[in-house]
């Protein structure tokens, strides 16, 4: 293993290390500082009007009453905004989403009209008091109803265009439809295949649901033309970039500020109407003013997730080798199409789904979809519809193993990619850059004793008065995290680079600043680790700034797992250019040319001279004030880091869970994880990630569901009824890993922190339908609540 560490990389807790969080200092004491906790002399508070109904015509708004509850200042509609034509906006998906309701409602609690009051109770007494006539309409709740012949029409203000941003529209109701991979090819595969395979599945729509809800203060200074917005954004700088677009306000007199975040998971990404109007009053009325959401707020229009119906195919020889896949989508976005992905791509990362497996030909389409329902399609946990393919992929590999009768581990194993075919080209255009999945197999079916498990799992099954099921969850699934390479991914034009500039102080010490922003996974720790490894500086004076779009350099933000691979780039490039420039000035200091010099932990010494050396901190002073002649003073860099290619995590999940004949109850026995993200900056960070990520998994597949009644009202909104896991339900997870760096980037690292969420729900789903697969079951959906999964015992003439 490692070489024990000497003491003078022990001071930099460096790379590697499981030091403790640097932020949790401040968190622990209470000293975070929320957008809720910001607080501007003169701040008002805006309050939101919402639709009762699922798709109206709005007949009448009156604003009398509101105007007169105490404390109100004003009430904003869609034709208060049509003058600075707000009242739509463009949405990262390339449609356009109403800022307020215009003539019509589209989904249950769209934003309708807005109250601005002195304190956010006469807000909430304003939103009481205006009167909204509606004239119902039906409303479309099923994709597929949504694409009949005479289905109503969603979105009038599209009528007549047959092209949208993403191609032609064959229906009113469809946005696009995306394809990927060679369709004749795919074909002949299956036409000549010995056997194959089709699963029909439907992943719900679910919600991220962050301790803190979304919200902003705008404040707008009337006098120096300025506008500082405090939002929970994971992007922050595009929201200025956008926010500047739209306002006409130059972009270097907007700032915006994501201060702490109470977590993001994807909820964070969007621009919502509650931003746009606390901006625009803030404008009008030249006052701060602030919006928060409320949890149910939160959980019915800021963002949901998934609700994909997709179908799979494979086809396979007899020896369970896979020979094509074949995937269709029928993709419910909601109202708007406001999906938080890459602007070229509408289904977001989706052609990941061949998984982990060497497919020889392949083929996906997804048809995208109005209904109305909110809108959203935001990357819970995953880098844009990843989730939702390896879903796919891991549930299609065991339904072929049990059609052949092969085991599912065995199936697995016979057709990975090699390690030696890596960099590998799948057949939906993406370069995997490194991967060892096979022994990453056999190190989990080792630690768990997969034929033992096997053989007790027989034993159950032969003893009918046994109690319970037992089931075997297996998932190895490939990610693609770090968007990414600018040449295939943008947001709005700008490409997905991201940046990191790096000041060392004369006394040794250094400020750093990046274009990520940190939403609880510890960047001001990790960061600080890379350049106290990269520069010899103790990664406890390395202070990171992130957030702050005055401060810190352009970048896309964090989301997608992105920061890592990308902005962690970034920051081992800028601290490189630093490193450079330090080498110079040692050699000036030493007398010597810079080729004599070799570095060492935190200094740069003389080949063959130990004692004649100069740290880091030496050289920081020595650069402010004695440089080498020529060489301008200071100790600084600043680099704009754009990816060649993704990153490819990869992981190993087994399950195993004993369901209750009687209730239905799931009880979750054993979940090991292991996880491969290339080199590691802090095991413990990581171990934290993976432990939040499985336990959001456990959520999602157990128990998080956001549905629709035929009217289109939303059900489940509440955490009464949205399951969050609390410690009493969380299983207890193991954890294990391997390390296969990424070939193309600086430290070798990979993302990992959505790893654990799109790797262990299919992994859930695969165990609950592994109990009951020697009774036929091929697959059931999401979520396996007790009550659904006592209705299957029931139907199977199980329950007890
Ligand atoms: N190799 C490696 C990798 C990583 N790491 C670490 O770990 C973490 C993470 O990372 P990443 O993977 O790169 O990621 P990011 O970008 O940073 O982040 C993002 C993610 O993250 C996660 N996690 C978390 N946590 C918390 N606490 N909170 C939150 O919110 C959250 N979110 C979630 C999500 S959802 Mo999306 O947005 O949906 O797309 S995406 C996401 C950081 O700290 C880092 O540094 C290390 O150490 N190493
Ligand atoms: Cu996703």
């Amino acid at each position: 293993m490692n070489a024990p560490l000497s003491d003078r990389e022990k001071a930099l807790m460096g790379m590697g290390e499981s030091r403790l969080r640097k932020e949790d200092a401040r968190f622990i004491q209470g000293k975070g500082n929320y957008v809720d906790d910001i607080k501007l002399p003169g701040m008002l508070h805006l309050d939101i009007v919402r639709a009762p109904v699922a798709h109206a015509r709005i007949k009448r708004i009156d604003k009398t009453a509101a105007l007169q509850v105490p404390g109100v200042i004003a009430v904003l509609t869609a034709e208060d905004l049509k003058p600075l034509k707000l009242h739509w906006m463009p949405t990262l998906a390339g449609d356009v989403a109403a800022v307020l309701a215009d003539e019509k409602v589209h989904f249950q609690m769209q934003e309708v009209a807005v109250v601005v009051a002195e304190d956010r109770y006469a807000a909430a007494d304003g939103v009481e008091a205006v009167e909204v006539e509606y004239d119902e309409l039906p409303a479309v709740v099923d994709p597929f109803a949504a694409l009949e012949p005479g289905a109503p029409v969603l979105r009038e203000d599209l009528a007549g265009k047959t092209e949208g941003p993403h191609g032609a529209r064959y229906h009113p109701n469809h946005i696009f439809t995306w394809e990927a991979g060679d369709k004749d090819a795919a074909d002949a595969a299956f036409a000549g295949a010995p056997v194959t395979v089709e699963q029909r599945m439907f992943y719900p729509r679910v919600h991220p649901c962050p301790l803190e809800t979304c919200g902003s203060v705008a404040s707008f200074d009337p006098v120096r033309g300025e506008l500082t917005v405090w939002l929970t954004s994971q992007a922050p700088h595009v929201v200025r970039t956008v926010v500047s677009m739209l306002s006409g306000i130059p972009e270097s007199k907007v700032r915006i500020v994501s201060p702490d975040i109470g977590g993001g998971f994807g909820n964070k990404v969007g621009i919502y109407p509650g931003y746009v109007c606390a901006i625009v009053a803030s404008i009008v009325l030249g006052r701060p003013v602030k919006w928060v959401e409320d949890r149910i707020e939160n959980l019915s229009s800021t963002a949901f997730a998934r609700d994909y119906h997709m179908t799979g195919e494979l086809a396979a020889t007899g020896d369970g080798r896979i020979l094509g896949l074949r995937v269709k989508v029928i993709a419910d976005h909601g109202a708007f199409d406001a999906c938080a992905d890459p602007s070229r791509y509408p289904a977001g990362m989706f052609h990941i789904c061949t998984g982990s497996y060497d497919i020889p030909a392949a083929y996906c389409r997804v048809d995208g979809v109005y209904t109305n329902k909110a809108p959203g399609g935001v990357a819970y946990r995953c880098s844009f519809r990843v989730t939702e393919a390896v879903y796919l992929i891991e549930r299609m590999v065991d339904v072929l193993a049990q059609k052949l009768g092969i085991d599912k581990a065995e199936i697995r194993a016979r057709n990975f990619i090699r390690r030696e075919q890596f960099p590998y080209q799948s057949a939906l255009g993406f370069e995997y850059d490194s991967g060892d999945y096979a022994a990453a197999l056999k190190k989990v079916l080792d630690a768990v004793d997969y034929p033992a498990l096997r053989a007790e799992q027989a034993a159950k099954r032969a003893d009918p008065g046994c109690p319970t099921l037992m089931g075997i969850g297996l998932v190895a699934f490939t990610e693609v995290v770090g968007a990414g390479p600018s040449k295939m991914c943008d947001i709005l034009g700008v490409g997905m680079f991201d940046s990191c500039e790096i000041r060392v102080h004369p006394t040794g010490s250094a400020i750093a600043r990046m274009g990520t922003i940190t939403q609880g996974q510890g960047h001001q720790t990790t960061y600080a680790q890379i350049i106290a490894t990269e520069l010899g500086i103790p990664s406890d004076v390395v202070q990171v700034e992130e957030g702050d779009t005055s401060t810190a350099p352009y970048g896309l933000g964090t989301y997608g797992s992105r920061s890592t691979p990308v902005a962690g780039a970034a920051i081992a490039l800028a601290a490189r250019k630093i490193h450079a420039k330090a080498r110079k000035i040692a050699a000036h200091m030493l007398e010597v040319s810079e080729a004599d010099l070799e570095w060492e932990i935190d200094r740069f010494k003389v080949r063959g001279a130990d004692d004649r050396f100069k740290t880091m901190k030496d050289i920081a002073w020595a650069s402010y004030n004695a440089p080498p002649p020529g060489l301008e003073p200071g100790l600084e860099a600043v680099h704009y880091y754009d990816p060649p290619n993704f990153t490819y995590p990869f992981g190993i999940y087994l399950c195993v869970v004993d369901i209750d004949k009687a209730t239905g109850e799931t009880a979750v026995r054993r979940f090991y994880a292991l996880d491969d993200c290339g080199t590691r900056i802090n095991p413990m960070i990581i171990e934290g990630q993976i432990h939040g990520g499985l336990t959001e998994g456990y959520a999602v597949a157990m128990g998080q569901l956001l549905s629709f009644d035929a009217q289109g009202n939303i059900q489940g909104n509440t955490l009464m009824d949205y399951f969050l896991p609390t410690a009493v339900e969380t299983p207890k997870w193991e954890t294990d890993h391997t390390v296969t760096p990424s070939p193309h980037h600086p430290l070798g690292a990979k993302g990992v922190a959505e790893s654990p969420h799109v790797g262990s729900i299919p992994t859930f789903t695969s165990a609950v339908v592994d109990a009951f697969a020697h009774l036929g079951v091929t697959h059931t959906d999401m979520p396996h609540t007790a009550f659904r999964v006592w209705k299957q015992l029931r139907e199977l003439g199980l329950a007890a």
